[in-house]
């Protein structure tokens, strides 16, 4: 029975066990519980800490499971990346007090609060910039309010929090991050693991796409075929009237409305939006 670490609290949280859900495993119905068996899915889900996830997959505690990119490299963990999850996006940067830093060579000599201390640290030293790196729990935009810190290197989504103690970031990120499946390298689970990665995949593929249906004349059906490609290639049916086909693509969801409006302006008609459920590719 395969077993994943799933997070129990925090942004990842709720993400992470409804795409378990829609991949069609049972997730647990109350905070409280810490271990659920899923018999028919063969796995078993542990509810840990975000932070400490990739400790335990790294370990082999557990054969893989959910967190982020960030916390991934910080914990310096044996752990590697399965795929990419789609949700929890963030970024993860410096800031500082206007006038403070321009650039992450300026951070010389400074005080850096952050939660992510291995992989600050690791940040600067890539950079050849000494710096005490001063590690907290959370809150760290006010370790500059309350005079701990002179710069802060934290995770930004929006950057309101950042706002509201008047902070600006600097320099290039240091890390774009999201959610990420993992496993321990050279685990001896590579099928179940691999049933789990088809599994996600094909919620994270439904998320993305949705599924275009339309008519179109049939002297048109080559260019429509052609703004609507599809993953490998489009159904194309034929109709009652002959003069016309039926055309069924897979459409990035982004963009639907735009193919909808060329398709139309080519001579689409009864063109229909479905969401897509699940799939496997
Ligand atoms: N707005 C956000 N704030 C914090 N973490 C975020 C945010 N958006 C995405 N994340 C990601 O969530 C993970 C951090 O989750 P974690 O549970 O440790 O902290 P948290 O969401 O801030 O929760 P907590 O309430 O325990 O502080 C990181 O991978 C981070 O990149
Ligand atoms: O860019 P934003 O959209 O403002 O989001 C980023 C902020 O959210 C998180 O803090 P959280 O609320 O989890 O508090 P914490 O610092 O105590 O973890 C994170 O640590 C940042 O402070
Ligand atoms: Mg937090």
């Amino acid at each position: 029975m395969l077993r994943i670490a799933v997070p129990n609290k925090g942004s990842l949280s709720d993400p992470a066990a409804a795409m378990l859900r829609e991949a069609g495993y049972r997730t647990r119905r109350d905070t409280k519980e810490l271990v659920v068996r899923d018999e028919a899915g063969d796995v078993e889900l542990f509810y840990l800490r975000p932070r400490d996830i990739a400790v335990y997959v790294g370990s082999g505690t557990v054969d893989c499971g959910i967190t982020g990119r960030d916390l991934l490299l910080d914990s310096g963990s044996a752990a590697v990346e399965v795929m990419d999850l789609g949700f929890g996006a963030s970024t993860f940067r410096y800031a500082a007090r206007p006038g403070t830093a321009t650039r992450i060579e300026d951070i010389a000599g400074c005080r850096v609060a952050t939660s992510y201390q291995g992989l600050v640290e690791k940040h600067l030293a890539d950079h050849g910039v000494s710096a005490e790196v001063v590690r907290l729990d959370g809150a760290v935009e006010t370790a500059i309010t309350l005079g701990v810190a002179d710069v802060i290197a934290d995770v930004v989504e929006t950057g309101a929090t950042l706002r509201s103690q008047g902070l600006e970031v600097f320099g290039d990120p240091i890390l774009r991050s999201e959610a990420v499946l993992v496993r321990r390298e050279g685990s001896d689970d590579a099928f179940a693991v691999e049933v789990l990665r088809r599994r996600l995949l094909g919620v994270v593929t439904a998320r993305h796409y949705v599924m275009l249906d339309y008519d179109v004349p049939a002297d048109l059906v080559d260019r429509a075929c052609a703004i609507t490609p599809g993953l490998e290639s489009p159904t194309v049916s034929s109709l009652q009237n002959r003069d016309w086909c039926a055309v069924r693509a897979m459409v990035p969801r982004a963009v639907t409305n735009a193919v909808m409006d060329e398709l139309y302006e080519l001579g689409a008609r009864a063109i229909l939006v479905t969401d897509i459920t699940a799939c496997r590719l």
